[in-house]
């Protein structure tokens, strides 16, 4: 890739935060419907991750500085919830660029995204795509904040199978960017979504 090109999805190490997070992912996962149905000892397993939290938020550094930290270096690729290696909310789906101009990632949900029996919650899509056709933008070069996210779901998308994540900028008009994108079951189209978003940023917190 050009070195001129954004990095759209930082890069996860196995290791210090990135190693302690994928952690945090199979807890989290490990924990739906754990309670009757284990013979896992809930009380002991509730008072070591209490022990966890509590130790992360004695040393971590104030609310204000994290939020400085998270638009420095790699921005907040880091932390976004849906790639960021540092987030435990996010599934994780990494984004890469592609010559065409779109963007594109594989993802496979478990448990933790379900909305009908065995499919993803519309909610989590709806996650996806926004920040995906957002990230689209920012590889085409003209980005925004989202003003209108259509979305139609067109058959339920499953759990537990790899889904495809792509995106593509349409049209920029004035202030007014276009973007399309969609999620995929193998070759079949489960959500597909337009974007208008308005060329408008905040500034970072410094
Ligand atoms: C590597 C990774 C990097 C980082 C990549 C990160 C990707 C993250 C992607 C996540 C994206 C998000 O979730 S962003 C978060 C969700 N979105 C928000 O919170 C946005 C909240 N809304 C707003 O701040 C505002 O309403 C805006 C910015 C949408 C528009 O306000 P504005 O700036 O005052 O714009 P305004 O002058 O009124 O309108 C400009 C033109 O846009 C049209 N317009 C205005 N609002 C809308 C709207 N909602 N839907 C349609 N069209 C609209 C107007 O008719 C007008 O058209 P005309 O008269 O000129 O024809």
């Amino acid at each position: 890739m050009s070195p001129d090109r954004p990095t759209l999805t930082a890069t996860p190490h196995n290791v210090g935060v990135d190693a302690a997070v994928a952690a945090a992912r199979r807890v989290v996962t490990a924990l739906l419907h754990a309670g009757d149905g284990s013979a896992a000892a809930m009380a002991e397993v509730a008072s070591r991750l209490t022990a966890v939290a509590e130790h992360l938020e004695e040393h971590a550094p104030t609310r204000d500085e994290r939020l400085v930290d998270m638009w420095a270096g790699e921005g907040v690729t880091r932390h976004d919830p849906v790639t960021g290696p540092e987030n435990a909310v996010a599934p994780p789906l990494p984004l890469s660029g592609l010559p065409d101009g779109s963007i594109q990632g594989t993802v496979t949900l478990g448990l933790p995204y379900q909305g009908p029996p065995g499919c993803v919650h519309g909610g989590v899509s709806a996650l996806l795509l926004d920040h995906t056709l957002g990230v689209a933008n920012h590889w085409a070069g003209d980005s925004g904040m989202t003003g209108t996210l259509t979305l139609r779901y067109h058959r339920p998308t499953p759990l537990f199978e790899e889904l495809t994540v792509r995106a593509r900028q349409v049209s920029v008009e004035g202030r007014k960017i276009r973007t399309t994108g969609e999620i995929l079951a193998g070759d079949a189209v489960c959500v597909s979504a337009e974007g208008l978003f308005v060329n408008k940023h905040l500034p970072r917190p410094r």
